[in-house]
């Protein structure tokens, strides 16, 4: 496998104010990137463990429960716990217990929006927000907790606010070599326990890592599409924004920012009904016809598992 560090932009020093002209740049680029020096950070240097208690005193959060610093969301390795005292979440986290916020909004068909609903938290920062913003998601982990590697549809910024976080990155070419398993991959730890997927999994080894380590006020880029998966080296806590790139009518409705564009969809039903005609003919036409018009092994699996 190879590695490679993720481009880091100073916007100080290179002058950029981060508008919506500098966003579609980074889109068009297509490449991940931190920024360095966004003056988020004007009060959260102060957001300690008791700090963030008292301003979210009375939140109730949805958190993820488990017994594994590696969740696994393929196999589900923990589980979700609702209405739970933000208090006792932070405490716990705190201690290292395995427990993971990926903020919800505030009725369950809501999107997260954190400047909405943390209100006593989004005021401390500076976070900007692209014009077509899709939600805004608060997200808080203990230390050492990876989670496993995914692809989201919308454009990501991610914002690390408290602590530090090592992010692992692949482009979405190196797909064939990722072992997915629709938007997720089987591959789980790749950045706490690499060597033993190395092993298991050996096509990673034709892959391209882009790696870094984000530091209180650095925004990672993650454009849409790229795999990523992220460990907390310490008490963490981010904010990531999803986007919107593509035309408006290309996205249906979508809570978690990883359902696939309508164009897509489309396709795949269209695969789907060429699947079936084909399948009226004898085997060895089949194949000869499947292979002829470019349609892979895998999308045959897949709809053999369909219903
Ligand atoms: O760092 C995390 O907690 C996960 C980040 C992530 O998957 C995202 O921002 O899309
Ligand atoms: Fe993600």
């Amino acid at each position: 496998m190879k590695s490679v560090r993720i481009r880091r932009i100073n916007l100080q020093q290179k002058e950029i104010n981060i508008n919506d002209e500098f966003i579609s740049s980074l889109v068009e680029e297509g490449q991940p990137v931190i920024l360095e020096n966004t003056e988020n950070l004007d009060m959260t240097e102060n957001w300690t463990v008791e700090k963030l208690c008292e301003k979210m005193k009375d939140c109730n959060l949805s958190i993820h429960k488990g017994g594994n610093l590696t969740l696994d969301f393929r196999t589900k390795n923990f589980e979700y716990a609702n209405k739970y005292p933000a208090a006792d979440f932070l405490c716990e986290v705190a201690s290292g217990k395995v427990r993971y916020l990926r903020s919800t909004g505030a009725r369950r068909k809501d999107l997260p929006d954190f400047e909405k609903d943390y209100p006593t938290l989004s005021s401390d920062l500076n976070l900007f927000k692209p014009e077509r913003t899709h939600s805004q998601i608060l997200r808080i982990s203990p230390k050492d907790l990876e989670i496993w590697l995914h692809y989201d549809t919308l454009d990501n910024f991610l914002t690390q606010t408290v602590g530090e976080k090592e992010v692992l990155l692949f482009n979405p070419k190196d797909a064939a070599n990722l072992y997915l398993d629709g938007d997720k991959s089987e591959c789980i730890g790749l950045i706490s326990n690499l060597k033993e997927n190395l092993e298991r999994f050996p096509k990673l080894f034709q892959t391209t890592a882009f790696r870094e380590v984000l530091k209180p006020g650095d925004v990672l880029f993650i454009p849409a599409l790229w795999f990523h998966c992220t460990k907390a080296n310490n008490f963490s806590v981010s904010i990531n924004t999803f986007f919107k790139s593509l035309p408006d009518k290309m996205y249906g409705k979508d809570l978690y920012g990883n359902r696939d564009p309508l164009p897509v969809e489309d396709a795949a039903k269209h695969l789907q009904k060429a699947i079936i005609a084909l399948k009226q003919l004898p085997p060895t036409y089949q194949h000869f016809y499947f292979h002829k018009l470019g349609i892979s092994a895998a999308c045959l699996s897949d709809n053999n598992n369909s219903k």
